[in-house]
């Protein structure tokens, strides 16, 4: 085996032994707070452990949605107890009178009371999750009682009562979970987008992510990284006087060519995951009187935009958020393309123009009558220049024309313009309208990678500049190399939380509701 003892000590050269308690899971974090505390301290030691804020440990939270509600859950947690009257099993026993509490994980029914007043407050469920098997990896425990407003309030005002006890935080249990180390950062976020989850499609990514499908990848890459180093370490130390195994640079540039294949290819998804998280832009434009504004009222099933025989009729831009058979899309209609004197009808144009260039997908609407002559169209010259190969081109208006006749010049026309995609379809009769969505939705899921945070992707590009580096100078300077090799892996690190992470725990953290 060949000796990695120094790139281990580079890569984890702040020594886990070091590292607070809190945050097992990271080889290098300097959190905000700690900054501060630095700042002012003007001297920076070496891992010293600034306390979280002070007060009672134990905290408590309604979990589940607030307002009229069959069940409600709260959820408590605190510290592992070494003794039942501390932490989380105070509730447990005062507010049911148990004399011991349940078993780990199992239901049981029981009066719940005030635990000073005595008071009976509801019935309910409570559950027991000693820690470390629980949620937040501490002692654990969930009452589920009726969802009214009174009673809920009731038990939180009966927990709040107790001297250790406090409400929660915004995340504070999913923070918890996190310092725990039962979560990672790709889950956590995975978690947060749950939460926000609207559409179905945004769901099951969620869920993906949150079950660290994502993690699993970035691990891996990251360990490869890893494995490169302590390969061009051992060539650093040993290469000269020792017999080091030929072609031992040759694997790591193999290895390093393999991940930034990969890494290319994950990051080249056409940003789908993100899309998703925050709807596809789609765009429809096209000259006046095309239907753009009838295609719209048509996917949104209901009159969002002006219809008229009226060429130039729509002006603004007219948005319409949807839901795509499970995909979050925002649909803009735009004013007709053509030259005009009228000032108001330019801005229009102009506003188009803009909107296609920002979105994701560009749809163009043509009428059918009219794409025979479509060179002689008037403002045939815009359009050309909205048009580009990604664009969808859209022949509308099928029952206008004898479709079968036309077939030859649509073929012709997709050609002239370059266009990958062009579908007949009929606003008027409904006629394609299903294929055209389904194609729409197909189109714009057809990638299998997802990336789901702009933070991961501007990571994973450092990552890969970074190697692209240390193909440069594996055959010049193999130590600038080795040093390329630590920032690709830190890069990925910072992804799943392995490095410095502190401000996008807060950041994240603030996304969450209380009580998760
Ligand atoms: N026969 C037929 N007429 C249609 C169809 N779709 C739209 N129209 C008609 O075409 C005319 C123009 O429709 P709009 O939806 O206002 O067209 P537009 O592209 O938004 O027009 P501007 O906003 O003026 O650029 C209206 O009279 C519609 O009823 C279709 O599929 N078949
Ligand atoms: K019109
Ligand atoms: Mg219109």
């Amino acid at each position: 085996m060949l000796p990695c003892r120094t790139a281990s000590r580079q890569l984890y050269n702040v020594g886990s032994a070091a590292l607070p308690l809190r945050y097992p899971r990271c080889a290098i974090r300097f959190p905000r707070a700690h900054s501060r505390f630095f700042a002012s301290q003007n001297s920076i030691p070496a891992f010293s452990y600034v306390q979280p804020q002070a007060g009672p440990d134990t905290i408590f939270a309604l979990s589940t949605a607030p307002g009229k509600a069959g069940v409600a859950v709260i959820r408590i947690s605190g510290k592992n107890a070494e003794e039942v009257s501390t932490g989380t099993p105070i509730a447990v026993l005062k507010m049911t009178h148990m004399k011991k509490l349940p078993a780990p994980r199992q239901a049981v029914l029981k009066k719940i009371y005030h635990p000073s007043s005595k008071e009976l407050l509801d019935k309910g469920i409570v559950l027991w999750f000693p820690g470390p098997q629980s949620y937040t990896g501490e002692d654990t425990a969930e009452f589920h009682i009726h969802g009214g407003n009174a009673v809920t309030r009731s038990v939180l005002d009966a927990l709040g009562s107790i001297t250790q006890y406090r409400i929660a935080d915004r995340g504070e249990f999913s923070r918890r979970a996190f310092d725990n180390d039962k979560l990672d950062l790709t889950e956590l976020e995975g978690l947060a987008d749950l939460l926000n989850a609207e559409t179905e499609m945004q769901r099951k990514l969620a869920l993906r992510q949150a079950e660290g499908s994502l993690r699993q990848q970035y691990d891996g890459w990251r360990e490869q990284l890893i494995k490169c180093m302590a390969l061009t370490e051992a060539v650093i130390d040993f290469g000269e006087d020792e017999n080091i195994e030929d072609g031992v640079l040759n694997d790591v540039l193999v290895i390093v060519e393999r991940l930034r294949e990969s890494i290319k290819a994950h990051l080249n998804d056409n940003r789908i995951g993100e899309i998703l998280r925050d709807g596809i832009h789609i765009t429809i434009s096209g000259p006046p009187n095309a239907g753009k504004s009838s295609f719209l009222n048509t996917l949104a099933r209901r009159e969002a935009a002006i219809v008229s025989d009226i060429p130039g009729t729509t002006r603004d831009v007219v948005e319409v958020s949807l839901n795509l058979g499970g995909y979050p899309v925002v649909l803009s209609d735009t004013a007709g393309l053509r030259e005009s004197s009228d000032l108001i009808e330019m801005e229009g144009v102009k506003r188009a123009m803009a909107k296609i260039s920002t979105s994701d997908m560009h749809i163009c609407l043509l009428p059918l009558p009219e794409i025979e002559s479509f060179e002689r169209l008037h403002g045939h010259k815009i359009l050309n220049e909205s048009i580009t190969p990604d664009t969808i081109l859209i022949i509308n208006k099928s029952d206008a024309s004898n479709t079968i006749s036309s077939k030859e010049t649509i073929e012709r026309l997709t050609k002239t313009l370059g266009v990958r995609h062009t579908w007949l379809i009929s606003c008027k009769t409904g006629e394609g309208i299903d294929q055209a969505l389904e194609s729409l939705i197909d189109f714009a899921t057809s990638s299998s990678a997802l990336i789901t945070q702009a933070r991961h992707r501007f990571n994973l590009s450092a990552c890969l500049a970074a190697l692209d580096m240390v193909a440069d100078y594996a055959t010049s300077d193999i130590v600038l190399a080795a040093e390329e090799l630590r920032q690709a892996a830190s890069a990925i690190g910072r992804i799943t939380g392995k490095v410095d992470v502190e401000q996008v725990l807060d950041m994240l953290f603030s996304e969450f509701c209380i009580g998760k």
